[in-house]
This record gives structure tokens, sequence and C-alpha cells, in this order.
């Protein structure tokens, strides 16, 4: 890819015109948001360096979490990024009580946010990096469409997707490494977590490698959209101006026939990378996911179904089950869309334990992306094994 495929093809950032309500409303008038998250050393900052650089048009903002052992360690950089010349930053220095932002972005992160907001105007998107050891669902779950976050930041910012980079050469080993035996691993709730996934670096390694690492990947995230990268060079449509928590990004997802492209020369034959959903049970160190049809649905098995989600969500337990019989149930992503007896459309959107039906105008979005021919719901997370999609088909039949 050249820099002059990137001046042709400049993403539309912010172009919300739906009149659905919700997110996509809100997506209008407010700034979007990216978080780039991926295990210490994948490539992240050399990704978001790229992107400030570049001469793309657009003015980014980007609040990096720089994780070292210097005495900068809780400085935290905030970059506007000119239109006219991107190499040329002002900068502010905001001072975290810790190098974490996942551990301090409910307080101290805010207040940085909101000082960024108040330049409301000066750029039109934001970046967000994480430190290689965050989990970017609790991050994700504050720009979450709430009440509380809708009263706030919500008036001027909008998450706009989650991207993970994963490094070609250590991403394995990382993988088993850092999961410890109780808990998911970071990098693994990483791409879990994740609405597009770049594998990085893949300069460095062997077809075979690749190809092994993205059949984990696959069996993590089945749905994230995929792309192999050098030195994070991917055209910027692909991870900016998504609108991945919006009911359109849903629907034109699920109307995708044909598996992602990869970014890079690296061409693939559809077999590495086509995220099998057939070994949606193979369980790659606790964490896989779970794809079920869902048929057209009366109001009360709607209702049943939000009661299902409700406990497995926030009380880790299926609906008549203790939380002792389903210890290890924990969902970190889900999305999906229903179809009512009525005729509409409802769409699933959740990270961690926070979830939202939205629903939406059939007739509108036909136009707009056209409208699949069935409803279906994927689940990530862990313990979703046989047990548990019986339970939900139970429902759902
Ligand atoms: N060969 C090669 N090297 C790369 C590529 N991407 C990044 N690197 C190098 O990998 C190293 C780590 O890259 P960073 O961008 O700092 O990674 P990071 O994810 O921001 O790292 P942390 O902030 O420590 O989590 C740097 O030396 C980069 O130059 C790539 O695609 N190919």
């Amino acid at each position: 890819m050249s820099d002059g495929d990137e001046l042709d093809d400049i993403p539309t950032l912010i172009e919300t015109q739906s009149s659905t309500n919700g997110p996509a409303d809100a997506a209008a008038r407010t700034v979007p948001l990216t978080i780039i998250t991926g295990f210490l050393g994948a490539g992240k900052s050399t990704l978001v360096r790229r992107i400030l650089t570049e001469r793309h048009g657009y003015r980014i903002a980007v609040i990096m979490n720089e994780f070292g052992d210097t005495a900068d360690i809780e400085a935290k950089t905030i970059n506007v990024s000119s239109t006219e010349d991107p190499t040329q930053q002002s900068q502010e220095f905001l001072e975290l009580a810790n190098g974490c932002l996942c551990c301090s972005i409910k307080d101290t992160g805010i207040a940085a946010i909101e000082r960024l907001m108040q330049r409301k105007g000066s750029f039109d998107h934001i970046l967000l990096e994480t430190t290689g050891l965050a989990d970017p669902g609790p991050i994700a779950s504050v720009f979450w469409q709430n009440e509380e976050f809708a009263m706030g930041l919500g008036k001027d910012i909008h998450l706009d997707g989650v991207v993970c980079v994963v490094d070609a050469v250590f991403g394995r080993k990382q993988m088993k490494e850092d999961h410890a035996a109780d808990s998911i691993g970071e990098s693994l709730r990483q791409i879990a977590c994740a609405d597009v996934v770049l594998l990085n670096k893949v300069d460095l390694v062997p077809t075979e490698e690749l190809q092994a690492v993205e059949d984990i990947i696959g069996s993590i995230n089945p749905v994230a959209a995929f792309y192999r990268t050098v030195k994070g060079e991917i055209n910027l449509k692909h991870i900016i101006g998504i609108d991945a928590y919006t009911s359109r990004s849903v629907l034109q997802k699920s109307s995708q026939t044909e598996p992602p492209v990869c970014e890079h020369d690296h061409r693939h034959d559809g077999s590495a990378l086509d995220h099998d959903h057939s070994r949606t049970h193979y369980e790659i160190r606790g964490i896989s996911s779970m794809q079920v049809s869902c048929p057209s649905l009366s109001p009360f098995q709607m209702a049943k179904l939000d009661e299902w989600i409700r406990a497995v969500l926030w009380e880790n337990r299926l609906p008549g089950q203790s939380s002792d019989d389903s210890k290890k149930l924990e969902i970190l992503r889900c999305k999906g869309m229903v179809f009512l007896d009525s005729g509409k459309m409802s769409v699933l959107q959740g990270v961690r334990n926070l979830y939202e039906f939205a629903e939406v105008d059939t007739e509108e979005e036909a136009d707009a992306s056209g409208i699949p021919d069935a409803g279906k719901l994927v689940f990530i997370g862990r313990g979703l094994d046989d047990r548990v999609r019986q339970n939900l088909e139970d429902i759902l039949q």
C-alpha cells in the first residue's frame, strides 16, 4: 500500500446521517474515539506515530499512555496534530496517578479527556493508546453510551472501535505465557475485545507461523476484521471511522460474505483467515466464542433472551442456576441481531457487563446496508461450553 493510495482513500470520519436513534445519532454530533490496544512491544506506538505523521488531512488527537521504567512513567502526553503539518504537535503534559490507564481512566484519565475536549473543534478523531498490560474492556466501558456517560463525556465523544495490534513474532508465545491458571490473560482479553485485529511485524515471520497465530486469533475472536501489517502500515479507513458500536456496523458485518482482506503483500487463500466458525468451541487458554443463529422472536422470547443475557453478563450464571454451577462463565464481548415477530429488528452490542439492544428500522437499514437473512448472536468469553449453548438455544427455539 502506498501513501498515494492512502490519500486517494481518505476515510469519512463523521458522516453518520442515519435516522437510526441512539449511538448513530450520537455519532453525528460527537468526536469518534478509537482505543488502540495490544501486548507490550506489538507495535501500537509505531502505528500511532505513523498516523500522527502521515498526511491524511485529519486532525487527530492522541492520548498516549507511556509505560516504562523511567521517571516520566506517570506523564501522559496529549499530542494534537495539525492539518497543515502533522509533525508539528502542541503538547500538554498531564500527570496521572499511575502509569496504567486501565486503573486511572475512571478518575484522572477522564479529567485528561475532559481537558482535551475543551479543544473540541481542533481535532476530528481521538486515539487512545493503552499500555500493553491494559485490559481494554473496562476502558471501552467508560465510553459506553450509558446514562452516566451520556450526561458527561458522551456529549462530546463516542466510541468508534477497539483496534488490537498483535505481535506476529511473539504473539503466540505471549498468549500462552500471560495466561494465569484462574484468569484470562490480558493479551487474550485484548483480542477478545477488538473490533479490528492487526497482525503486525509480518515481515519477520514465515508464513506457517503467521497462519498458526491467525488460527488462534480467529478462534478467540471470529467477528473482528483482520489485517496483516508491517510497521502499522494500514489504510486508515480500516481502523478509523469504523463505527463499530452502531447498529449499522453490525448489520454491514453480518451481510459480508467475503472474509476480511489482508493488507500488505501477504494475500491469503482463505484457509488461514476464515476464522473457522465450526471450531467455535476450540478453547484457547480459556477464551472461546459462541455463535448461535436466532429465529424470529416473540416478545416473550425476547424478554427471556434479555433475562438470559443479564444473568450471564451480570451474574456469571445461566438463568435458573447458581453462579457456582457456572463458575467460569464470563463474557467479554457480545454482538448480534435478532428479528422480532413484529417485523422489527434489534441489534445487540455489549462490552463486558454493559449491553444494549437497539431497535432499528428495517426499511431504512435495508436501503443503507442490506438486511441479513437471519438473526444471530455472538458471545466471546470464558466457559462458553455446550451446556451454555444449549441453554440459550432452548430459549430461542
Ligand atoms: N520489523 C518490524 N519491526 C517493527 C514493526 N512494528 C514495530 N516494530 C518495532 O518493534 C518495536 C516495538 O514497537 P512499538 O511500536 O514501540 O510497540 P508498542 O506496542 O508501542 O510497545 P509498548 O508501548 O512497550 O507496549 C520497535 O522497535 C518498532 O520499531 C514491524 O512491522 N516490523
